[in-house]
């Protein structure tokens, strides 16, 4: 059997800012290790571009000129329209979507997906339901019924594309999926390390994302380094409460690998939740109109996910015992001032 039709065949879903630094990464990868299939086919939600399609642009020129313009993507990266062709045969799901979006492509995979096939999910994302939180990985298990890994990290996208240094973490169930996701993920500039923790490591990622809209509105309110500090150690407690009031068996060492504290470090500094946490304060406009003009099609997590915190806390009468969390919901969607959140966290 020839190296083309032997070993895991990997699948990427998504194709934002993050999910083409993923592609570039993969695919090289995956020409280095035997265990892999060499193309990688990497699912685009189609749009025009100038009157052209981003799946041609993609293919033609090794680039994605929308989401991640001037770096180039390894020629065996196929960008494809169809969610369907694109899993067709995978044995490996690599899925990085915004979360908003992940029932709609469970619903088209719902039954499609051997059950022997392993996902990774890359999504900074939670839900909640009446029973409490809903981990994304778990919302892919039950939906396609596969095994689901995480990997979350302190990872902005951009410089990872121009291989700057930056760890991530992989949460696992099964020691095997980690190590060959570590296998598939892992590069000099991209430093991975593994952890029996799947939900820990992605709540992780969601939450931080909460912290990093009260750091932009810090910054916002030029209020400096220091008062940034305090919301970013106020911050890193109150996710750690959260996630342990909310779910059991969560590791403590996962709050200290890149997925915690790095992540709530480098997202307060460098993320797109801050800088348009940041814009909401200094322009007045509600989130939503903020997220277009300055994303340009990318979206934010932060918002939906502050949302989907407050709403559970709302919920238990916890508001009290997280306020740094429900300040920071009331200044987003509630029109609280946003200097209270000094007033209203000491
Ligand atoms: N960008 C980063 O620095 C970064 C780093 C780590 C993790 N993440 C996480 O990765 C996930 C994906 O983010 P990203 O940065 O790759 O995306 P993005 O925000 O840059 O882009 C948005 C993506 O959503 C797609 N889209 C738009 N409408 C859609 C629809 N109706 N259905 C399906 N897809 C649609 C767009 O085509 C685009 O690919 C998020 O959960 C994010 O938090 C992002
Ligand atoms: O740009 P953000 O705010 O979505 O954050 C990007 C990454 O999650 C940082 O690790």
């Amino acid at each position: 059997m020839t190296r083309e039709s032997a070993g895991e065949k990997v699948a990427l879903i998504g194709s934002g800012n993050w999910g083409t630094v993923i592609s570039k990464i993969i695919a090289r990868n995956v020409t280095k290790h035997n265990e892999f299939q060499q193309e990688v086919k990497m699912w685009v939600f189609e749009e025009t571009i100038n009157g052209r399609k981003l799946t041609e642009l993609i293919n033609e020129k090794h680039e994605n000129v929308k989401y991640l313009p001037g770096i180039t993507i390894p020629e065996n990266v196929k960008a494809v329209p169809d969610l369907l062709e694109v899993v067709r045969d995978a044995t490996v799901l690599v899925i990085c979507i915004p979360h908003q979006f992940v029932h709609n492509v469970c619903d088209q995979l719902k039954g499609k997906i051997d059950p022997k096939v392993k996902a990774i999910s890359l999504i900074k994302g939670v839900e909640t339901d009446d029973k409490g939180i809903r981990p994304i990985s778990h919302v892919i298990s039950e939906s396609l019924q596969i095994s689901v890994c995480s990997l979350s990290g302190a990872n902005i996208a951009n410089e990872i594309a121009d291989e700057n240094f930056s760890e991530t973490t992989i949460g696992f169930n099964v020691r095997e999926e980690g190590e060959l996701f570590k296998k598939l993920f892992e590069t000099k500039y991209f430093r991975v390390g593994i952890i029996n923790d799947v939900v820990g490591v992605e709540l992780c990622g969601a939450l931080k994302n909460v912290i990093a809209i009260g750091a932009g509105i810090v910054d916002g309110l030029k209020l400096g380094e220091n008062t940034k500090a305090a919301i970013i150690r106020m911050g890193f407690l109150e996710m750690k409460k959260f996630m342990r009031k909310f779910y059991g068996g969560i590791k403590e060492e996962t709050f200290f690998e890149s997925c915690g504290i790095a992540d709530v470090i480098a997202t307060c500094y460098g993320g797109r939740n801050r800088k348009v946490a940041e814009s909401f304060v200094t322009s007045g406009k509600p989130f939503d109109q903020l997220e277009k003009e300055l994303l340009q099609g990318q979206k934010l997590q932060g918002t939906l996910t502050v949302k989907e915190i407050n709403r559970i806390l709302s919920r238990e009468g916890l508001n009290d015992e997280f306020k740094l969390f429900t300040t920071i919901y009331r200044i987003a969607f509630e029109g609280l001032p946003p200097k209270t959140i000094i007033k209203d966290i000491i």
